[in-house]
């Protein structure tokens, strides 16, 4: 799977350009503020419709137009697709696949699998467990559409509960409708924590070896499932148990007006050589973690799927010493990677690998040599 070409028109800062690119690895390379990371976000879209950075289009449009216009062909297995979406400030998007109009955005399968690290993501170790949660339910999500089906029907039926338990005083039917509430949340419930665990112990197992090797055999990395519902072999005795303990809360539930078991409490804790790694991390081990375990993603959609997905990486680099950047560089070989840095000196860490380096100033785009 790869990205063979992209058309930008009033994105962001690039007023039209088109270029191709590179089966393997692409370099975006520029100062700041240039555009490096506009060109990782309209990949990133062309693969899921949205962007990673904003909810809101307009912002991606350019500031002094109405319309932007993202397009590119893109070569999975062995059919292209060609993917178009157009922006406009006072319309919802529209996404055209093989010139063919999708009714909604959320239509999008776009074949393009995509696994991004930016340096946002070092809130999934030191940010709360929200972020926690929506990481996982997005690596659980790529490969399992349904999971995600999953979440926004457990998230609407708890909304429902939680406002339920804060009329509770007036409702004569409360037993009769939590009771309905109870067991439509246990099935889903039970669904989304077996899905997490069975994810969290697949990524375990691969970023284990992959922290090994980054560190140097140094650093052992272990990643735990933390969820207040019991995770019983019997599916059944499972829902059971974790009725129970919703039947055993319900005092506190109504007391507090919020629902207290369940996977919306979830988090995962991480540990390197035994110590709690949000706590006691440097920077530089933090960083690693999250390598480690998005690189694990890749590994495990390759795994899921039969074939890598295409890997963004911003400014990866940062903060992470040479033996550290020289195992990352050895994962590019067999996957497309658009990489974005400031730095020439980190080019010399990628001699002898088939690349292409785009020179990016001021929202122009040049190969360079
Ligand atoms: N809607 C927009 N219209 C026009 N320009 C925009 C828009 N949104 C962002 N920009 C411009 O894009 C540039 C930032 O681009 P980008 O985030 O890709 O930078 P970068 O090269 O990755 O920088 P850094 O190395 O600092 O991360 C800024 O100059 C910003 O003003």
């Amino acid at each position: 799977m790869n990205v063979e070409n992209i058309r930008l028109i009033n994105f962001r800062n690039y007023k039209n350009i088109e270029f191709k690119l590179n089966k393997n690895l692409n370099i975006f390379i520029g100062n700041n503020a240039q555009g490096k990371t506009n060109l990782i976000e309209a990949i990133y879209i062309c693969a899921t419709g949205k962007s990673f950075r904003t909810n809101r289009d307009k912002e991606i449009i350019n500031f002094c137009k109405d319309e932007a216009y993202i397009g590119s062909s893109v070569r999975i297995e062995n059919y292209n697709k060609f993917i178009e979406i157009k922006l406009h400030r006072d319309k919802p998007k529209r996404i055209r696949i093989n010139k063919t109009e999708l009714e909604s955005y959320k239509d999008l399968n776009s074949g393009l699998n995509v696994v991004i690290f930016t340096p946002e993501d070092l809130k999934i170790v030191k940010g709360g467990p929200n972020e926690r949660r929506s990481f996982l339910d997005e690596g659980i999500s790529r490969i399992k559409p349904i999971y995600n089906y999953n979440i926004n029907k457990y998230k609407k039926i708890l909304f429902q509960r939680n406002n339920l338990l804060r009329s509770s005083k007036f409702r004569k039917d409360l037993k009769e409708l939590l009771d309905v509430f109870d067991n439509q949340i246990v099935k889903i419930g039970t669904n989304i924590i077996l899905n997490r665990y069975e994810y969290i112990e697949k990524l375990n197992s691969i970023s284990r070896d992959i922290h090994k090797e980054i560190t140097y055999k140094q650093e052992d990395l272990n990643l735990k499932y933390i969820t207040n519902v019991p995770i019983l072999e019997d599916r059944l005795e499972m829902e059971k148990a974790y009725l129970n303990l919703m039947k055993k809360n319900l005092k506190r539930d109504i007391e507090y007006t919020t629902t207290e078991i369940g996977p919306h409490r979830d988090d995962i804790d991480m540990y390197i050589n035994e110590n709690d790694a949000r706590i006691y991390g440097s920077q530089g081990q933090q960083r690693t973690i999250i390598l480690s375990i998005i690189l694990s993603e890749v590994e495990l959609l390759k795994n899921e799927k039969g074939t890598y997905p295409v890997l963004l990486l911003d400014d990866v680099f940062s903060e992470l010493d040479e033996s550290r950047k020289d195992f990352l560089i050895l994962f590019f070989k067999d996957i497309q990677t658009f990489i974005t840095t400031t730095e020439g000196e980190d080019l010399k860490s990628m001699e002898g690998l088939n690349k292409t380096i785009f020179l990016i100033e001021d929202g122009n785009v040049k190969i360079g040599g």
